[in-house]
């Protein structure tokens, strides 16, 4: 089983600690995305489970074989960078082919796998030519090209999209997920800061915030059921808006009151609080809408109005104390700048979180 166990793994430079224990479990042919603020110690992990970080204390096995002392060549992993990392005066061909000709592969093995690879990566046209002579989404395909060439087990991308301009990005964002399918055995662990590749390619997601684990959880279910404040913020773009609050009753269901004076009921269980404690009330930009009646969350001015063609975003004042609640409408709406508006949620939609920011748990 080429899966990868992380047992409290710690990291320090000197006297600076890094990692302060990660525990993980990553599957055979599990795509596992790292994500979190910049610092907070993706990459180091990532690093360390290539062999080019030395491990300060825990174990990590890959392959049900203890790996902390074993050289990064003798892994089974192959790393992509976001550099690409390629020999510039070599062609493609020989690029893709450099490991394998250094492990002393036979001739016709080495053609058999830089034909396999460029063919799975469309670089076949292009195996002649130089670096030079591609572009960037075609220098990274030659990247993943190199490291499928050398059969991992496991492979490894350090943000291997992020020198890439949009566009590109998103069509080599498919190609890696085509390339997930194309290899359903390969154990994938990617380290990425951007949302959409994150929620796209992952069967699982791994947040980190200095150095800890946050949640892992397969994409929409972060989502849907944020463990924290820190994951509810991170996970969703914009970010989840929150709103102070108190709790009137708790109970299965809760009834709050919110910075502005108005309650509600929610339908979280909040049996461990108690009446009057502060407590933040989560709810999604997207999963606000205009309401017409009196049964709303509160009423604010809009402040700033941004039509985005395919959407409507809305920034409301109103509730005191607070940062403007951000409204996300489909398409193009009739609302302008100074308009009083009242907003609205699904009481499915509304999450709540404790004063030290953990989620009262939500039905599911
Ligand atoms: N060689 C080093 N010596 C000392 N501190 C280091 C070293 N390498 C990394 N760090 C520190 O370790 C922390 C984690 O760095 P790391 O590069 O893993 O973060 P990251 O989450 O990948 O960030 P980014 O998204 O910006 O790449 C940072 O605070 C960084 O300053």
């Amino acid at each position: 089983m080429a899966g990868v166990m992380l047992k409290d793994i710690r990291k320090a430079y000197g006297q600076v600690q890094v990692l302060h224990g990660i525990d993980l479990d990553v599957a055979e042919g599990e795509f596992v995305v790292f994500v979190g603020p910049s610092g907070c110690g993706k990459s180091t992990l990532l690093r360390m489970i290539a062999g080019l970080e030395s491990i300060t204390a825990g174990e990590m096995s890959i392959d049900g074989q203890v790996v902390n002392d074993i050289p990064p060549s003798k892994r089974g992993i192959a790393m992509v960078f976001q550099s690409y990392a390629l020999y510039p005066h070599m062609t493609v061909y020989d690029n893709m082919a450099f490991g394998l000709r250094i492990a002393h592969e036979s001739k016709t093995e080495v053609d058999r796998r830089v034909r396999a690879a460029a063919d799975i990566l469309q670089l076949t046209p292009y195996l002649d030519r130089l670096p030079k002579a591609l572009s960037g989404g075609q220098r990274q395909r030659v990247a993943i090209g190199r490291a499928i060439c050398r059969d991992p087990k496991v492979f490894l991308f350090d943000e291997p999209l992020s020198n890439l301009d949009a566009a590109l990005r998103v069509a080599t964002r498919i190609e890696i997920a085509k390339l997930k399918e194309q290899m359903p055995e390969t154990t994938m662990i990617y380290v990425t800061h951007d949302q959409v590749e994150a929620m796209t390619l992952a069967d699982r997601i791994v947040v980190l915030s200095a150095g800890r684990v946050e949640q892992v959880g397969r994409p929409l279910e972060l989502y849907e059921h944020p463990a924290n404040l820190f994951v509810a913020r991170f996970i969703g773009s914009p970010a989840m808006n929150i709103i102070p609050a108190t709790i009137l009753e708790s109970g299965e269901t809760t009834r709050i009151s919110l910075s502005g004076g108005r309650s509600l009921p929610v339908p979280i269980r909040t049996e461990t609080a108690k009446a009057g404690e502060a407590v933040n009330l989560g709810v999604r930009p997207e999963d606000l809408l205009v309401a017409t009646g009196d049964d709303y969350l509160f009423e604010g001015t809009v402040s700033i109005v941004e039509a985005l063609g395919e959407v409507t975003l809305l920034y409301v004042d109103g509730l005191p104390g607070t940062e403007p609640v951000v409204v996300k409408l489909p398409g193009i709406v009739d609302i302008r700048k100074g308009n009083i508006v009242r907003l609205a949620a699904p009481a499915a939609k509304l999450h709540l979180f404790d004063a030290a920011g953990q989620a009262f748990s939500k039905k599911r």
